[in-house]
């Protein structure tokens, strides 16, 4: 068995595991200031600070880089790729330092572990990226060939979380149809048919359901007005579609806790705007049903929001004549990622080369 460190970079906090020869995972959740974050032009510049808060937490815990056999991260927006797990090499770390695919936070796990590792000789990773692209060709159209639909999703939790429901059903992730729904900070639904992720919404594109920071999808014609109004930078703009869209923009907050506090108060728009949430995820798992086309085995609600039972008893109340709903609550993106490079490391899978 292997030592493995696992690198898990969100918009707001760095999840940190360490796997260890079959031992319990010991696993640690930074969570970063959000006004410290802010003070960072873009995301590659918060590089320096997050490698030195992970070295900080190692040295504590006394536990030297160059003890691990692997660095497995996150997977950062890079070309479009089949599943599976890559070898972090410089081809992509050309493209993540240049966000050629567009900036989230995890473009910053390959460039944090490759930093670490490269003294040490030790192999980096990154197991199913968010940019997974298992589209069918019918999926890709947009409406205008100015466009294309491409792919930017919870790909790592909504597999994890798909071959989970297909054990729990007794059968292969490759013979059933699902529809998963990952409730985050930002939400994607994706429909896995037999095995592939023929649609799913592009979660950072502005597509699908409004999140509690991002808007989804905005009426187009109303967005160009606001872009040529004169009245909002481009920057501004941006942020009402990510970081400052969604429950943010309605409400001022992010966490859904928060929301349900508010109506548990009384408060009648937040108890609009959390019901909202739920009827567009809804919305959109009947869109993600259609797009299956055959029987679909079961419907999945997963992520931080998925803990919340008034959020899945609105969703499940609006989807459950389309099949039975499995509720798996959070996340186990770590576990996802350290198995994919012990399936690399034990010769059970080959890492693919990204270039
Ligand atoms: N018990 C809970 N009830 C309701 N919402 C929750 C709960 N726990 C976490 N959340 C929400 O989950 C979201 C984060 O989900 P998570 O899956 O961890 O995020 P991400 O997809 O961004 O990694 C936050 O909006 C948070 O408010
Ligand atoms: C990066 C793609 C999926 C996504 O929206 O992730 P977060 O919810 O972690 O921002």
């Amino acid at each position: 068995m292997y030592k493995i460190l696992v690198i898990n970079p969100g918009s707001t906090s760095t999840k940190l595991a360490i796997y260890d020869k079959g031992k319990p995972p010991v696993e640690n959740t930074i969570r970063h200031d959000i006004e410290k974050i802010r003070q960072f032009p873009n995301i590659s510049s918060q590089l320096t600070f997050r490698k030195e808060v992970i070295l900080e937490w190692l040295n504590n815990i006394n536990v030297p880089v160059a003890s691990f056999d692997a660095i497995v991260t996150r997977g950062g927006l890079v070309k479009p790729l089949v599943s599976g797990a890559y070898l972090v090499n410089e081809a992509m770390l050309a493209d993540l330092r240049a966000a050629k695919y567009g900036e989230h936070a995890c473009n910053l796990g390959a460039l944090i572990a490759y930093d670490l590792a490269k003294n040490h000789s030790i192999p980096c990773y990154t197991v199913d990226p968010a940019v997974v692209d298992e589209l069918e060709p019918v999926a890709r159209l947009s409406g205008n060939p100015l466009f294309e639909r491409r792919t930017t999703f919870h790909a790592l939790n909504q597999k994890a979380v798909a071959r989970r429901a297909a054990r729990d059903l007794g059968k292969r992730y490759d013979e059933c149809n699902l529809v998963v729904a990952h409730l985050g900070g930002g939400i994607t639904v994706g429909a896995h048919h037999k095995g592939c992720v023929i649609d799913v919404n592009n979660g950072v594109e502005g597509e699908g359901a409004f999140t509690p920071e991002r808007s989804g999808g905005l009426p187009a014609a109303q967005l160009v007005e606001l872009c040529f109004g004169g009245k909002y930078t481009k920057p501004e703009i941006l942020r009402m579609i990510m970081g400052g869209g969604g429950v943010s923009a309605y409400l001022g907050v992010t966490d859904m806790r928060q929301v349900e506090e508010l109506m548990e108060q009384g408060d009648k728009r937040a108890a609009l705007i959390f019901e909202g949430m739920g009827y567009q995820v809804a919305k959109e798992i009947g869109a993600y049903t259609a797009a299956i086309g055959e029987k679909v085995d079961a419907i999945v609600l997963t992520g931080g929001i998925a803990y919340s039972s008034k959020m899945t008893d609105l969703i499940i109340a609006r989807v459950k004549l389309f099949a039975p709903v499995l509720v798996y609550p959070g996340e186990d993106e770590n576990g996802a990622l350290a198995e994919g490079a012990i399936r690399v490391l034990s010769g059970e899978e080959v890492a693919k080369v990204y270039g």
